[in-house]
């Protein structure tokens, strides 16, 4: 008896018309005289064959339909299609799934590391930090060997933090603020990232220009970009005062040009100086060059770099909230990037607050201190040209070998008093402002604020002249009656790099700062006729 076995199929709608060609197969065919005849295998081939070509115009219409029809049938075709297209998709998901967890344990490895070298970062993906020596330039980034060559000649070993960061984060053409202490290596943090980008030399127009707020930090720069450029072509240009008058920079073959914005200022006007083409700009101790003054100049600077595609960082050790808002205004998508407290000193000075009472007291103060223990080089502050004249005046009898600079000398006489402290012929060096940001006197012992800075930005810089790269070093600042109720500021400064306080400086009433320039006593003892 023939079993019926359409049961098994009960609730399933098996579509015989689609499948007419495999029902067929499997029909029982019975002869005329009603026995059941065995399907030949000729007959077998030519139905698979005949079922095949229907199945696979069949199938060509499902793969087409796949997305569209609805369930229908018994499909073994759009069931495997279907299982492929979700095995795809389950694929791609782990992948992205395994994509982002190695993304967040990058993430994550970078913050460790990140805390572990006192680097603050916000912005948007952020490149990761160097995490190794500067061999990981050319892993990374093809760096050119005579680049690595002069930095291991110059006897770093590693990055310092700041040029950890700003590096890789120059170099994949983002925009940076960066805030990192005194002396913590910030001029190649970004003169590296330039030679790297710029490739070599090209007679094709300036293509980076580096700004600082006094010439000897120009001169000193371009030092710094020389060094590090050596064995390579590249065509570094200070903006001196008789390139500024009379240099035609059309002719004249510059890839990075160092200057104070006046200069450059004054070359664009004269229309000397195209910027057309500059990718990278550094405003160098930018809030310096933020400050009333000195900002039209750098606006000027900023507006003839039209380069859209232009690359612009602020780097300082001290980077006032009102100038980075300012400068977000000009940058895009930028990155901000801080080594340790924003707006603090160096960790390796050690700070001292002397009472000296009047001006008087200050003379006999630093003759006492120079009697006692003079450790050279010493670099002295005080608050204008006129005192610096002063002082030296009353010291230059004294065995001390003191000199002095400030804005009144010839810039001859500016670079040989730079030149004869560098050396070690001058053992004290009478300063106004002019040497207080940027300048890297190596070894310098002592800063000795003669009189109280104007502000604790420039308190921060001043004492920077000391304990730099890992240095240590000592600042001690005299303070009379008309300088206590600043006190306060400075303190601040002092408790936040771990130095100690007097209880009652720290309780003082805190001043909002404005400039503290008080009309001080002269410093001279003798008539002037002497
Ligand atoms: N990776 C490094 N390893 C050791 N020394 C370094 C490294 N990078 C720079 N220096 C040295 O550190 C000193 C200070 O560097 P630099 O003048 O760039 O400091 P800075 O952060 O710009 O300071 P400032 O805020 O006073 O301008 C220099 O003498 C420089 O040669």
């Amino acid at each position: 008896m023939e079993k019926d076995f359409s049961f098994l199929f009960s609730g399933i709608n098996f579509n015989r018309k689609k499948f007419s060609s495999d029902f067929a197969r499997f029909k029982v065919k019975k002869n005329k005289d009603g026995i059941v005849e065995k399907p030949s295998l000729i007959e077998n081939g030519k139905n698979t064959t005949e079922a095949g070509t229907e199945a696979r115009v069949e199938k060509k219409r499902k793969r087409k339909a796949i997305v569209s029809d609805p369930v229908e049938g018994f499909n073994v075709f759009k069931r495997s299609k279907l299982k492929a297209e979700n095995e795809i998709v389950d694929r791609s998901e782990e992948e992205n799934l395994l994509r982002k967890k190695e993304y967040h344990r990058l993430l994550e490895r970078d913050n460790l590391f990140r805390k572990k070298h006192n680097i603050h970062v916000s912005g948007r993906n952020i490149p990761s930090p160097l995490q190794k020596s500067f061999a990981e330039l050319r892993s990374r980034y093809n760096c050119k060997s005579y680049l690595l060559r002069n930095l291991a000649g110059l006897g770093f070993e590693e990055p310092t933090p700041i040029q950890r960061q700003a590096i890789p984060v120059m170099l994949s053409g983002r925009e940076c603020f960066a805030c990192a202490p005194t002396g913590s290596g910030k001029t190649f943090a970004f003169v590296c990232p330039i030679l790297m980008k710029l490739q070599h030399a090209l007679k094709d127009g300036v293509r980076a220009v580096i700004l600082c707020p006094t010439r000897e930090l120009a001169a000193q720069t371009a030092r710094e970009c020389k060094k590090l450029s050596k064995g390579k072509k590249f065509y570094i240009k200070l903006m001196t005062k008789q390139l500024t008058k009379s240099a035609d920079f059309s002719k004249l073959p510059c890839d990075i040009l160092i200057s104070t914005p006046f200069r450059v200022q004054f070359a664009i006007r004269n229309r000397k100086l195209d910027l057309s083409k500059v990718e990278f700009l550094v405003l160098d101790e930018s809030d310096k060059l933020f400050e009333l003054g000195l900002v039209e100049q750098v606006d000027a600077v900023v507006k003839a770099c039209s380069n859209p595609s232009i690359v612009r960082s602020l780097f300082s050790a001290t980077l006032p909230d009102a100038v980075e808002e300012l400068a977000r205004t000009i940058m895009h998508d930028a990155v901000r990037i801080i080594i340790g407290r924003k707006n603090s000193a160096s960790e390796t000075i050690k700070q001292k607050l002397i009472f000296v009472g009047s001006e008087e007291g200050k003379l006999l103060a630093l003759r006492q201190s120079f009697a006692e223990s003079l450790n050279p080089p010493v670099l002295m502050f005080v608050q204008n040209k006129e005192r610096a004249k002063e002082l030296y005046d009353e010291l230059k009898y004294d065995d001390v070998r003191a000199d002095v600079i400030h804005a009144d000398l010839s810039e001859i006489q500016r670079e040989s008093a730079v030149e004869n402290f560098r050396s070690g012929k001058t053992w004290v060096l009478i300063a106004t402002d002019v040497v207080a940001r940027g300048m890297d006197f190596k070894g310098v012992n002592c800063v000795i604020n003669y009189d109280f800075p104007d502000s604790a930005a420039a308190y921060i810089h001043r004492i920077g002249r000391s304990g730099r790269a890992g240095r240590r070093g000592e600042a001690i600042t005299f303070y009379t009656e008309a300088d206590v109720p600043f006190l306060r500021n400075v303190a601040n400064v002092m408790t936040a790099s771990g130095c100690e306080v007097p209880a009652w400086i720290t309780s003082l009433q805190k001043k909002k700062w404005r400039r503290h320039r008080p009309q001080r006593e002269s410093i001279a003892t003798k008539p002037e006729d002497e």
